[in-house]
């Protein structure tokens, strides 16, 4: 039998995980979840994965647990998981991706937690095959590390990290996908507010995006020397790079992942 793959809590995160791992050809009857709203369950188990409504059964009869709860309510629902799990015989590898809870606290919090509970940081584009995750090696054993790595890497690159600096990937990667989307939005806009529909303006956008990382990733060039070569002396591209140096949208972006790592860092407070 292949690894039976359990998920408490399967919204947002804990949803993408568990497509992705789908997608990448997971047996759904080996794909366990325990999630309380209906909706979202209801979505999932639509999916093949099977539900479980008692939390203990499914800990039980899992290889690995995913840990995809808010860090917000975690310690709250740690008792109640507790509770469950009591006569639980087997204990899953538990991965957490919940953000700023430290690894300490979910062996403290958790008393069907061995010594291998294994901190990540994913990103929603795992949905798609494309999720960019960290994983915090200190403390683990590599063969955690190994089935982390190796479930993960499924569903997007993966880097191996010091869990202190789990916090500044929450701020970057974990945090990002929204930063790109709302950067997105922002240019179609401006296609949109200098006369083009929204559609040609989204489809131009996209692939624009598209094709400067896969340029970026492929000539070898950094990104001041491919934005000079798109930069005409006295055209139209440094009339808008500007723009974005008059509205430092540089730093900008630094305080974002900034503020990001440190609202992370205070969640796990
Ligand atoms: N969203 C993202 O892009 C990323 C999120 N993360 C981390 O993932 C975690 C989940 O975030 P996200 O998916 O966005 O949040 P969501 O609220 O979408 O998902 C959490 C799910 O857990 C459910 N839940 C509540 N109580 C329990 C319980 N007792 N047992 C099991 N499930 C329960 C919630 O149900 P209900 O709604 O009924 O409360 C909800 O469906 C967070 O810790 C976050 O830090 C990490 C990286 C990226
Ligand atoms: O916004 C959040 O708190 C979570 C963590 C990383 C992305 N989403």
């Amino acid at each position: 039998m292949s690894q039976r793959i359990a998920f408490a809590g399967a919204g947002n995160m804990g949803g993408a995980i568990l497509r992705g791992l789908l997608q990448a050809g997971h047996n759904p009857q080996d794909v366990l979840f325990f999630e309380p709203f209906e909706s979202t369950a209801k979505s999932v188990a639509d999916l093949g994965a099977v539900r479980y409504s008692d939390f203990g059964k499914m800990a039980n009869e899992a290889d690995v647990l995913f840990l995809c709860v808010k860090p917000q309510i975690f310690k709250a629902v740690a008792s109640e998981w507790n509770a469950s799990a009591q006569s639980n015989t087997s204990k899953p590898e538990i991965i957490s991706i919940m953000a700023g809870v430290s690894r300490q606290k979910i062996l403290d919090a958790l008393n069907f937690a061995h010594g291998d509970v294994v901190r990540v940081m994913p990103n929603l584009p795992l949905t798609v095959g494309k999720g960019a995750i960290a994983i915090a090696s200190d403390g683990v054993s590599q063969e955690s590390l190994e089935v982390a790595k190796e479930l993960l890497s499924t569903v997007g690159i993966t880097v191996t990290v010091g869990e202190n600096l789990i916090d500044a990937v929450t701020g970057l990667s974990g945090s990002a996908p929204a930063y790109v989307f709302e950067f997105i939005e922002g240019l179609v806009r401006g296609g949109v507010k200098m006369g083009l529909s929204r559609p040609v303006a989204m489809q131009l956008t996209l692939a624009t995006i598209e094709g400067s990382v896969e340029l970026l990733k492929k000539s070898g060039k950094d990104t001041g020397e491919l934005s000079a070569m798109v930069s005409s002396p006295a055209g139209t591209t440094i009339a808008g790079v500007q723009v974005l140096e008059d509205a430092g949208l540089r730093g900008t972006l630094m305080h974002t992942v900034e503020a990001a790592t440190l609202r992370s860092q205070a969640l796990g407070k």
